[in-house]
């Protein structure tokens, strides 16, 4: 398992890197590490943090005291850098590789498990919700077109590949000075079928300033033992009109 967390969080907009913030009493990086302790498949982790912050990072590990070894290096400048640094630290002996972002506290460990059924069956796999909202394309302010919402899926991490795939796309990102935001990309353009299974709509990225106060009434109502995260799943849009009669009026 890689944990990308050495981004710098501009969009948060903190003195400090976003994933180093407190969440309720512990630094929303713990909270993230602490998933480890439920997920029983994991042979050992990568913890990939802001070169200024690996010795801080290093001391979190220790207080989360995982089940599984997991080593802390430097991260690059972009999260892809970041990634391959930590692609190069795993362990020999590690066939598959799930990659999940230090700053998505919630997913729950069904969704690590699910995704991973995903990547078995070919070679990767990345969980993502379907878009609830309209999507537009727009170009200078102005709407260009309007896109089948259906066909408009938003994508999440844990994702999860085989390590030979990944190291593969990588080695060819590296080659032709490819970018993308996310691991899965990569591999797409390697020609590489990636599987889509359900994400979880509580399995937010911590972005925003406002995500940090919806995971804090989010983590207070986990704590006073509400449903856990993923109870929702994912909603469904009726596939046909007549789906959606009596259920949406
Ligand atoms: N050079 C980078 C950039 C990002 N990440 C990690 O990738 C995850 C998703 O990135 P994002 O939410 O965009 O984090 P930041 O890059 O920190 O945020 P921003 O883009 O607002 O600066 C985060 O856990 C972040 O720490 C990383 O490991 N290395
Ligand atoms: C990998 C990711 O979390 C999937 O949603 C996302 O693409 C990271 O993007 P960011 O630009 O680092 O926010």
């Amino acid at each position: 398992m890689i944990v990308a967390a050495a981004g710098s969080g501009v969009r948060m907009g903190l003195p400090h890197p976003k994933q180093f913030h407190d969440l309720e009493g512990k630094p929303l990086l713990a909270r993230t590490l602490d998933i480890l302790h439920r997920l029983d498949f994991l042979s050992g982790a990568v913890v990939v943090a802001p070169q200024a912050f690996v010795a801080w990072a290093q001391d979190l590990v220790e207080t989360v005291n995982p089940p599984c070894p997991v080593r802390v290096v430097a991260g690059g400048r972009e999260r892809q850098d970041s990634v391959r640094n930590g692609l190069d630290a795993l362990p020999s002996r590690c066939r598959w590789v799930c990659i999940h972002d230090g700053v998505r506290p919630f997913a729950s460990p069904q969704l690590f498990r699910r995704t991973l059924a995903g990547a078995q069956k070919t070679g990767a796999a990345i969980c993502a919700c379907p878009a609830v909202d309209t999507v537009k394309l727009v170009r200078d302010g102005l709407v260009e077109t309007t896109l089948n919402r259906r066909r408009v899926w938003l994508v999440q991490t844990p994702q999860v590949f085989r390590r030979d795939v990944l190291t593969a796309a990588y080695d060819r990102t590296l080659q032709e000075g490819l970018s993308a935001t996310d691991d899965a990309a990569l591999v797409e353009r390697c020609g590489v079928s990636v599987a889509v299974v359900e994400g979880e709509r509580t399995n937010v990225k911590i972005t925003c300033p406002e995500d940090l106060h919806w995971a804090a009434a989010y983590w207070k109502e986990i704590a006073r033992g509400g449903p856990p995260p993923g109870h929702s799943d994912v909603i469904r849009e009726p596939k046909t009109m007549e789906d959606a009669e009596g259920r949406n009026p």
